[in-house]
């Protein structure tokens, strides 16, 4: 027998699912349902995202860029996703270079500022800083003629202060700055500073990213070059000036970096120059040109800057003919003997008497580095260095008329000079600050992290609007929308189990025992 054969006649007719008590509960639970669906469709809406806006000038020694950069409006401080928005080349050679007209350089901004004007929503102008820092071409300029430098800051100050954004001032960085800002800038894209994540875009079981190793900073500019990494065994002590402390999201760096002033390749390639003139030729052969290469350059023209004013020949001509011999290892001798390696007072030195400490996890090589290793086709650092050389003193060897023959569209100042530039690159790098074999495989070259550009920019800029707290903030353990749909269902189930509850005693099935 079944067990309903021993229910009472009266009992077998009230069917539980037409009572009350179960219309009111399915009612509730279908209210539940399309208030949490209610919910959830709600809270994970699309909302259009406010931003706010901020814009750095680099003005490097070569040429001036503008960044305009935005972030989500009030979440800057917890969750980092500054980005880079736009970016202007500015017309023209750097600042630097107007030291006789210096208003011509406040000139040359304008049309890259008339374009920020158009990319940032003009209701958001006002609260938008706009900084402007210079490097090395600047500070070539000050220990020149500082005078002039500040005429041309003054001028730049001008033409920037006549913008709607909000100005924050022009200067020349020191060149531990240039250095440090490059690699907060590819370390806050790299995610690598231990900041939260936005919600959403979190790992499971994973709030913050601690002790992940940084990556060191290696930037090529046309008058300096900068190396930035974190070493176990650096403190500062043993050179203070190369010492740069952070506390950011709750973690301390101790940052070894140095800036070589005349080591960019605009300025490295005149120091070479200088090395080869020193006995006033009216001939160069420069194994570090294409055979076939031929110009006239002023003797005047090649000595004009603070790197090598001092050691111009006496009695050397008005010019002289610069010619190619396109032979890599030739040119790597040249290049060595621009780097002094017989003096040391430290532990160890990278060169001309700097210390450095041992190199320490992987590096990201940016600006020049990547320009001249992206057009030799040698950005892929798992090739053996020896293959590198070996590519490098093949590409040196053709002859100029058939590398210009190849790259018609590449311009012919650049295109000149990229053998000196690779073998600079790899020079510097490997006799310089001593990378082997093996850690050369450490070194990416990059131009772009996440869509922004490698640069000091971006770490300048989060620096001066304080938006890498020194401590991690305090960040919620579930994201928003699923924090308000759990709670929610919470309530909800809550007030259903309740309503049972209460109507217990008056269910069929549980205020009366079947009787036997
Ligand atoms: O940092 P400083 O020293 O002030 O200089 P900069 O900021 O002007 O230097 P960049 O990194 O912009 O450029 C570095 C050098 O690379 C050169 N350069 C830029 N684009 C290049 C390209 O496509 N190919 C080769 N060289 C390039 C440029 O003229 C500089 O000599
Ligand atoms: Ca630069």
């Amino acid at each position: 027998a079944s067990p309903s054969d021993f229910l009472l006649p009266e009992m077998k007719e009230r069917n539980p699912w037409h009572s009350p008590a179960t219309i009111i509960i399915t009612v509730i639970g279908v209210i539940a349902v399309v208030a949490l669906v209610t919910v959830i469709v709600l809270q994970n809406r699309e909302i259009p995202q406010k931003y706010k806006y901020g814009i750095v000038m680099d003005a490097g020694s070569s040429h001036t860029s503008l960044y305009i950069y935005r972030w989500p409006a009030e979440k800057e401080n917890n969750t980092g996703r500054v980005e880079e928005m736009h970016s202007c080349q500015v017309a023209g050679p750097g600042i630097s270079s107007y030291a006789s007209a210096p208003w011509k350089a406040g000139e040359s901004l304008r049309a890259c500022m008339r374009e920020a004007e158009q990319q940032v929503p003009q209701r958001r102008h006002q609260q938008t800083p706009l900084y402007l820092g210079a490097t090395a071409g600047m500070r070539l300029l000050s220990m020149e003629n500082s005078s002039a430098a500040e005429a041309v800051l003054r001028a730049v100050e001008e033409s920037l202060r006549g913008f709607s954004f909000s100005y924050q001032g022009s200067r020349t960085l020191r060149g531990q700055e240039e250095g440090a800002f490059g690699w907060v800038t590819i370390n806050y894209l790299d995610e690598r500073l231990g900041q939260p994540r936005p919600p959403g875009d979190r790992p499971p079981h994973q709030t913050l990213l601690q002790g992940l190793e940084t990556t060191g900073a290696l930037d090529l500019g046309g008058a300096s070059t900068q190396i930035s990494f974190v070493s176990d065994h650096f403190d500062g002590s043993e050179s203070p000036d190369n010492s740069m402390v952070f506390r950011l999201y709750g973690n301390d760096y101790s940052l070894y970096t140095h800036s070589f002033l005349c080591y960019g390749k605009d300025q490295a390639l005149r120091l070479a120059l200088a090395h080869q003139t020193q006995d006033a030729p009216v001939t160069l052969l420069d194994p570090c040109f294409h055979p076939g290469y031929e110009a006239s350059k002023d003797y005047s023209a090649v000595y004009d800057s603070p790197c090598v004013s001092s050691r111009r020949p006496q009695g050397a001509p008005l010019n002289f003919t610069h010619k190619g011999a396109g032979n890599f290892a030739q040119c790597q001798k040249v290049i060595r003997s621009i780097f002094n390696s017989s003096s040391c007072s430290h532990s160890r030195c990278s060169f001309n008497g700097v210390f450095q400490p041992p190199l320490q996890g992987k590096f990201g090589a940016f600006s020049a580095y990547y320009f001249v290793m992206d057009f030799l086709n040698l950005t892929d650092t798992s090739l053996p260095l020896e293959t590198v050389k070996r590519e490098l003193a093949r590409y040196c060897s053709n002859s100029w008329d058939q590398v210009k023959q190849q790259h018609p569209a590449v311009k012919v100042k650049y295109l000149a000079a990229y053998c000196f530039s690779g073998t600079y690159i790899i020079t510097l790098l490997t006799d310089g600050y001593n990378f082997s074999s093996e850690s050369y495989s450490s070194i990416k070259f990059i131009k772009k992290i996440r869509g922004s550009d490698a640069g000091w920019t971006l770490g300048y800029m989060l620096n001066l609007t304080n938006m890498i707290p020194a401590e991690a903030p305090d960040s919620p353990p579930l994201p928003q929308a699923g924090y308000a749909s759990l709670v929610t269902l919470m309530v909800l189930v809550l007030a259903v189990v309740l309503l049972l509850l209460a109507l217990r005693p008056r269910w069929p099935c549980c205020s009366q025992q079947p009787q036997v």
